[in-house]
């Protein structure tokens, strides 16, 4: 079996990407974020309370025939950027792009944060990471992947995420036509559940690579690109006018500045991330002031290859054994 499907930006800056999907029988549409940075798929649902939902479609399970309570299952995240959300879990039907799972544990919001509130295109998370960090009990369950892997033609999905544009997800094969040339491939480390891999080195705009291993997730459902303080030190020194602001929580720059591009390696590969996507937003509508897409991970624990780096390459991620990810140019 293959899927494919849209990954759409839920905004004018690609906050998130939304795909969707559809739950149980009749079928129910949902936009959902597919990230690979988590392990539990959960939905804004009919046990939702009203007051916290705001314009999010949502999964009503009394309403589906194939849907099953899992009976005394309950499921609490928290994620790094201190949103969670917590509830319960029914089994459905589950399809993405045409890819069916039969019997999907999809986990149903009972109580979602503010900023799960707040994000009215997107209606909960598929999560990609190894099934390990589902957060599921008593008994925990598997990822929309991990189920379908049995029946794909070959043990991957691919990430083909765009600047401002809609990209796709696919399924159980890796399509010549979205990428240019060979893909590198590295090796995963799938302790403690991320696809935790390393960079080879950076540079800064047309200055010397750096060979050095940066260690980090690659996370489609995180936004930017988080990075140890002495690579974004050197990067926004680059930049006349900026500097790393208390007050807005990183990297700021007078939204003229002219930026540098960011150039990432995969062993002996190079990727270089386009200026733009790292004048990634004003931090206000109508301000002069622009805030970077490339961010000090000092305060994470963790570097992250988020969307802004993501999108400047064709990821595959591949679930043999043992797991790899490859990225290549498009
Ligand atoms: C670890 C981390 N620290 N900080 C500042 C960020 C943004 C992260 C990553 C993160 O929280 N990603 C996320 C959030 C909600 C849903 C899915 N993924």
């Amino acid at each position: 079996d293959t899927g494919s499907a849209a990954a759409i930006p839920i905004n004018e800056v690609d906050i998130a990407y939304v795909t969707p999907v559809t739950v149980g029988t009749p079928p129910q549409t949902l936009m959902l974020d597919l990230d690979t940075g988590s392990s539990d798929l959960w939905v804004f649902s009919s046990l939702t309370p009203s007051s916290q939902i705001r314009g999010q479609e949502i999964y009503t399970p009394t309403k589906s025939s194939t849907s099953q309570l899992l009976n005394g299952h309950t499921w609490s995240i928290r994620y790094g950027d201190g949103s969670s959300s917590r509830g319960t879990v029914f089994t459905d039907n589950f399809t993405i792009g045409g890819l069916e799972v039969k019997s999907q544990a999809v986990q149903t919001a009972q109580e979602v944060s503010s900023s799960f509130t707040q994000e009215q295109s997107l209606d909960g998370l598929v999560g990609l990471g190894f099934s390990t960090l589902n957060t599921v009990r008593p008994s925990s369950q598997l990822t929309f992947f991990d189920n379908a892997r049995p029946n794909l033609d070959e043990e991957v999905f691919t990430a083909d995420l765009k600047y401002h544009a809609t990209g796709t997800y696919d399924f159980g094969f890796i399509d010549s036509k979205k990428h240019n040339g060979t893909i590198t491939y590295t090796p995963v480390q799938p302790s403690p559940g991320y696809w935790t891999h390393s960079l080879s080195g950076y540079s800064v705009g047309s200055g010397a690579f750096q060979s050095s291993q940066i260690s980090g997730i690659s996370d489609t459902g995180t936004t930017l690109l988080y990075l140890p303080t002495a690579i974004v030190t050197a990067y926004y020194r680059q930049v006349q006018g900026a500097q790393n602001s208390q007050y807005y929580g990183g990297y700021v720059f007078p939204c003229a500045s002219t930026l540098p591009t960011f150039t990432f390696g995969i062993e002996g590969a190079r990727f270089t991330i386009p200026a733009s996507y790292i004048n990634y937003t004003r931090i206000s509508p109508t301000s002069t002031t622009c805030y970077g897409g490339l961010q000090s991970s000092s305060g994470l624990g963790i570097n992250i290859f988020g969307d802004v780096a993501l999108k400047a390459a064709f990821v595959v991620f591949s679930g043999t054994n043992p797991p790899r990810i490859g990225f290549a140019p498009k």
